[in-house]
């Protein structure tokens, strides 16, 4: 049986060596990734040993992989993209009527700041009701959580939209836990503890959708001229400026992403370092051309976390593109908000439960997944979806200041957030949207990092 980590069997992989692998993603000299090619895998595959190998080498180096065969029919993809392209053409004012605002993380936005600048975009955003019952009004008490509440358009604005939407919504909730497992066997073969995380997941999620439209950027765009048309919404040449990106750098928070790429317009890139100094070296990022009929799957930070920092969240990017417009849904699947994310037993070593950080490789350790990749001292505190997931949404719509990051649950970081996260959870309702104003005082507390 080929086992994870086991490259030269990889298939869709680069040639890595098993010395590289050991030492994961920083592979040379200035911390880039040597393969070229982001790996293609076929979930199909009858050979499962083979299939778990290669998700493993995907999510360890790159973070990213393309799935074909994925099981979700055209013919759903196909409905999808039209409804996703009937709403972006709805008048800017229908649009705005469903804005997501500082107590309501769901709904539309064109006014994204990253880094202080505006990402050239609109996007919707429809996730799983707190009810888990999308027959339900949406704005019914039973469907408020800490994301808030959804604001589809009405039946008579965009005709089928919500059913559309649920169908392919409810596609990715399974092909996402489907993929959770595989992931998981890849780092634990297996292990119980790891077993009900994702029996807790797949019932629990708390995944969304983003519905994603870049309108052209540049000096062959459609909007210059028109400040009256339907995306009256300033995104114009005179608003954009030479670094201004579809959307910047960032890494998803949640546990994967599987993301429905446009075929017609390929700006989707990833980062081939890890270091944030390079990333205005333009040469270092690489684009995910969309394979015909995949889907383009990429890990989370909630995933490196329980890897133990073996899987890889990869830093990406969006380009603007002068003369077409692209349309993209990334959906999301974050685990339950209760849910601590911790690094797998399977993942670390042995000596860690003594409380032995020192030794990685752990030798005559015999623990099945140590067949699998060498185990590695325990890498992060636990941290709360829930916790994770309010701060990075605070962090854009309110002024609650720097965005969270999984290096502050590193441990030894000493950052202020273990201890905001405990008085956190001894206070939070997670039936109720989130309301920054309310928890203000826990997260805003002295000696923030
Ligand atoms: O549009 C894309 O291809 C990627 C979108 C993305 O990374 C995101 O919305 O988080
Ligand atoms: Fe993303």
């Amino acid at each position: 049986m080929n086992m994870p980590g086991d490259v030269s069997t990889a298939g869709s992989s680069g040639a890595m060596g098993d010395k590289e692998q050991r030492e994961g993603r920083t592979l040379s000299a200035t911390g880039s990734i040597l393969a070229n090619e982001i790996p293609v895998i076929d979930l199909a595959n009858p050979d499962t040993s083979l299939l778990i190998n290669q998700i493993f080498h995907a999510c360890s180096t790159w973070g990213f992989f393309q799935l074909i065969n994925h099981g979700i029919p055209s013919a759903t993809i196909n409905a999808f993209q039209n409804a996703m392209s009937s709403f972006f053409a709805l008048p800017y004012d229908t649009k705005l009527s469903l804005k997501r605002n500082a107590t309501n993380a769901r709904g539309y936005f064109d006014d994204e700041l990253t880094k202080r600048k505006r990402d050239w975009k609109e996007a919707l955003d429809v996730g799983v009701p707190g009810s888990r019952d999308w027959n339900l009004l949406d704005l019914d008490d039973r469907n408020a959580c800490l994301d808030g509440y959804n604001k589809f358009p009405s039946e008579e604005e965009c005709p089928n939209f919500r059913e559309v939407v649920v169908e392919y919504f409810n596609k990715c909730s399974e092909l996402s836990s489907q993929l959770a497992t595989l992931m998981t066997l890849a780092l634990s073969g297996g292990n119980m503890d790891e077993e009900h995380f994702l029996e807790r997941m797949e019932g629990a999620h708390t995944s969304y959708l983003r519905m994603n439209y870049y309108p052209p950027c540049g000096e062959k765009s459609e909007l210059d001229n028109t400040e009256e048309n339907l995306h009256n919404n300033g995104f114009s040449t005179k608003t954009a400026s030479s670094g201004t990106l579809g959307i910047s750098p960032h890494r998803d928070a949640g546990f994967l992403t599987i993301l429905l790429q446009d075929d017609e317009c390929h700006s989707l890139q990833v980062a081939r370092f890890e270091d944030d100094d390079h990333i205005a070296d333009d040469d270092l990022w690489v684009t995910v051309h969309p394979v015909p009929g995949s889907l383009t799957i990429n890990t989370g930070d909630m995933a490196m976390i329980c890897s133990n920092g073996r899987f890889r969240a990869p830093l990406h990017r969006v380009l603007t593109d002068p003369a077409k417009k692209r349309y993209s849904a990334p959906y999301f699947y974050n685990p339950s908000y209760e849910e601590f994310c911790r690094p797998f037993a399977s993942c670390c070593s042995k000596e860690n439960e003594e409380g032995d950080n020192q030794n990685d490789t752990a030798p005559g350790n015999t623990d099945k997944s140590s067949d699998f990749h060498p185990l590695q001292s325990l890498k992060y505190h636990p941290c709360l979806w829930g916790y994770f997931r309010a701060l990075r949404f605070a962090g854009d719509l309110t002024d609650l200041g720097v965005e969270v990051q999984t290096s502050q649950f590193r441990i030894g970081s000493e950052s202020s957030h273990i201890e905001k996260q405990r008085r956190f959870v001894e206070v939070v309702d997670f039936n109720e949207p989130f309301n920054v104003e309310k928890y203000r005082y826990i997260l805003e507390s002295e000696g923030d990092k």
